[in-house]
């Protein structure tokens, strides 16, 4: 049984619909990244995914259960970080993340916790007194201490700087190769690519295009563009495999030293499906 389930899930706020008949269907054990715009309903769907928002109409089957309906051992089962978490700012890190863990019938350590989460010199520190990066993590700690099944990452590293998000990516990694399967939505195309398995995005509440990140929206058809400067003259090819155009060339005793071969990157696939969508 898959871990997420959805058929024709729809969201309508006072005649606005923000999600508009999305499928979706997460394996167990998988990292999937849901990407798009903002407005797109990325945070609708997963918090409707999470039992905080009811659904307008569809299907969703998370964990076995509706998310609309299902209890606390059910609840006990997820982790969630939400994208705007109200910590309770008047405690410690360490009291925080105790705090949290009293939910679960079988958390881990909040000194691990913290520890993962690169937090531990700031383990006594009041969380009003972090930073803006750094509440962050704090959030994420109180999505892992559960040792949840399935963990709902909402634009996890907002805040985050380039270490901080390595690390989280490396906690992600750890986390999926225990078998947590993550839901994940993020405006970073970079960490989508590190860290999902498959991933899909959505405009204005449909999926306009689902796969992995090699061949999301036809990329890895998408060839590859050769350039190089010979005798002054720079030359461009777009060619669907260049080992043909590189042989002629080399057979020409062509001038290779600027040769370049690129590829559509995840950002150029994913504004190219967008901006087909607006
Ligand atoms: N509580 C609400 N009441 C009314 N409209 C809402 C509510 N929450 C979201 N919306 C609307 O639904 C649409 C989808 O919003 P949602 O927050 O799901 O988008 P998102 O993809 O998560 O965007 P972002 O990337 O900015 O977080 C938007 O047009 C938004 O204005």
């Amino acid at each position: 049984m898959n871990a997420i389930e959805v058929r024709g899930l729809r969201k309508t706020y006072r005649g606005h619909d923000a999600v508009r008949g999305i499928d979706l269907s997460v394996a167990r054990g998988e990292v999937f990244a849901l990407l798009g715009p903002n407005g797109a309903g990325k945070t609708t769907t997963v918090e409707i995914l999470e039992g905080h928002r009811p659904r307008s109409g569809g299907e969703a089957q998370v964990l076995g259960e509706d998310p609309g309906t299902a209890g606390r051992v059910w609840r006990s089962r997820i982790g969630v970080v939400l994208q705007d978490a109200d910590d309770a700012a008047d405690l410690t890190v360490t009291e925080m993340v105790r705090h949290v863990a009293g939910f679960y019938p079988d958390p881990r350590p909040a000194a691990e916790v913290i520890d993962l989460v690169g937090l531990t010199e700031k383990s006594t520190s009041k969380i009003r007194a972090l930073s803006g990066g750094q509440r962050r993590r704090v959030d994420v700690a109180l999505g892992i201490v559960g040792r949840p099944e399935l963990l709902f990452l909402d634009e996890p590293t907002t805040g985050f700087d380039p270490a901080a998000r390595r690390q989280f990516w490396d906690l992600i990694r750890a986390l999926a190769t225990d078998g947590t399967t993550i839901l994940l939505t993020t405006h970073y195309l970079e960490e989508a690519e590190a860290l999902a398995d498959r991933l899909a995005v959505l405009s204005e509440g449909v999926i306009v295009a689902e796969g992995t990140p090699a061949t999301l929206g036809g990329r890895s058809a998408a060839g590859a563009k050769v350039s190089w400067r010979d005798g002054g003259v720079q030359h461009t090819e777009q060619v669907a495999d260049p080992t043909e155009l590189l042989r002629k060339l080399i057979a020409a005793d062509t001038d290779l030293t600027t040769l370049t071969i690129t590829r559509p990157t995840l950002e150029d696939t994913y504004l190219a499906l967008i901006g087909d969508h607006r």
